[in-house]
């Protein structure tokens, strides 16, 4: 039997925000019919215009707030809204810090961890502009090729200059980029027929060495003028490096396999807790870089070296956090699947002269198994993998080597509660509060640390 939804489309109706929800929207209920809707915070009453009715839940959107939360900020810019580039805006700084810590502390109730600390989050001073990376759509909005981000839950491009969270020089270079494609009259792609020619633009810069990269996506491997729009691209105050990546899939993934350097260098430099770094553009680099000093910092305090220690880096990048590492450590092995990253990881232990760190190209999973047949004995095992999480095979491993010490990184609570319970089971334990440090303001994004000792 079809059970009737207690709101329809297009109505318009008074609640009560009880909730939020990890992508950061309200949550309000109706006959215990939950609506999500953004731009809301709990505490609030809120008129709600109905969007989206499905099965178990709708979307609405605000009309009106009746009664506000004193969390709430003013001054929302209507295109992040639409985007969802920072779905946390409307909530002043200190909450959000709060929301996150409190993310990680229901995750755990859930799972019955409610024992284990949850240290408050590691906020930023200015927690706008922060971002070292952009990846911006390049579409035809009003009849002219435009760069800005998608509607949330589309592919309709709304066009931004002002990005807000992203460092304000990267968005300038997007409008100068933008402008010399323009110039050039290059068709932006056009996804549904699929012609056109760039897709997204690309861009990195070095916070401390101010260098900058920008990448070109482009579905077809030939561009009109392209060695004109290279050298303007080139002559951008600041930009080093100017290479063009070729993706004529139709697919969601941004990059393609097949780069070319257009002009300048491959890649970008810039400096973490005093080490240099080089970084391509296929390389994994942590987005923000004033809170991922705090964060290794926090990791390298949790891992408790005194210099005699043998550690593994398992997701170790461009070796950033290895390198650190190795300076408090007697050897670190870093483990990559990204073979660019492991070659830039390479390059940097001989420019940092770290002489006690070794990387391998591999997946976790295999690399630790062969780590453990060899008989390796880590004192310190350091994880930081993506969303995912850690797959078994690489928990197993990891105990069956015995480390003192798991230090986990996370970019996503649910899967380190999920981990934390699968390590507890075999018999490590979380005996320090959980650090999340804010590597995302105004968005949802929770990264943490924990550390787990050997019971
Ligand atoms: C969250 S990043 C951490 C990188 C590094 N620790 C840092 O802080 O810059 C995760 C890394 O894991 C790599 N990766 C993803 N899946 C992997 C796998 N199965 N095995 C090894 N590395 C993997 C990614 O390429 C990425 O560099």
């Amino acid at each position: 039997m079809k059970i009737k939804a207690p709101v329809e489309k297009n109505q318009t109706y008074m609640v009560a925000i009880t909730d939020l929800t990890y992508q950061g929207m309200g949550v309000a209920k109706i006959e215990h019919f939950p609506i999500f809707i953004a731009d809301s915070i709990p505490g609030e009453q809120i008129q709600v215009k109905i969007t989206k009715v499905q099965k178990n839940f709708a979307f609405g959107r605000v009309e009106k707030v009746l009664v506000e939360s004193p969390d709430r900020v003013a001054g929302n810019d209507v295109a992040y809204t639409q985007t969802g580039i920072a779905p946390l805006q409307h909530i002043a700084y200190p909450a959000q810090l709060k929301f996150k810590q409190t993310q990680i502390k229901n995750l755990l109730q859930k799972s019955h961890l409610e024992q284990i600390e949850v240290a408050e989050t590691v906020g930023m001073e200015n927690p706008t502009g922060y971002r070292n990376k952009a990846q911006v759509p390049v579409r035809k909005v009003k009849g002219q090729l435009a760069t800005g981000f998608f509607k949330r839950g589309s592919h309709d491009l709304v066009p931004i200059e002002d990005f807000y969270i992203q460092d304000p020089v990267i968005d300038q270079v997007i409008l100068k980029v933008r402008d010399i494609l323009r110039e050039y009259q290059i068709e932006p792609y056009d996804e549904i027929n699929q012609r056109g020619v760039v897709r997204n633009i690309m861009v990195r810069r070095g916070r401390r060495s101010g260098e900058i990269m920008v990448v070109l996506i482009t579905r077809t491997s030939s561009v009109s003028h392209l060695d004109e729009i290279a050298a303007a691209i080139h002559q951008i105050d600041g930009v080093v490096s100017v290479i063009q990546n070729i993706n004529p899939k139709q697919t969601n993934v941004i990059m393609g396999k097949e780069d070319r350097l257009l002009a300048g260098e491959s890649v970008i430099h810039d400096e973490l807790l005093g080490q240099k770094f080089i970084i391509s553009a296929h390389s994994f680099y942590q987005v923000n870089p004033v809170q991922t000093e705090k964060l290794y910092q926090l990791a390298i305090e949790k891992a408790g070296l005194t210099g005699k220690e043998t550690v593994l880096d398992v997701y170790s990048g461009i070796g950033t956090i290895s390198l650190a590492m190795a300076q408090a450590a007697k050897k670190v092995y870093g483990v990559e699947i990204v073979k660019e990253a492991v070659q830039d990881a390479k390059v940097n232990a001989v420019q940092n002269q770290a002489k006690n760190v070794k990387f391998v190209v591999g997946k976790a999973e295999d690399q630790m198994a062969k780590w453990q047949a060899e008989g390796m004995q880590p004192d310190v095992v350091v994880v930081d993998p993506p969303r995912k999480g850690l797959d078994e095979s690489v928990i197993n491993a990891t105990v069956a080597m015995a480390p003192k010490r798991v230090v986990y990184v996370s970019c996503n609570p649910a899967t380190l509660v999920r981990d934390i319970d699968r390590f507890q089971a075999q018999g490590y334990k979380v005996d320090q509060p959980i650090t999340p440090v804010d590597q995302f303001p105004q968005t949802p994004h929770v990264e943490s640390v924990t550390v787990m000792s050997r019971s």
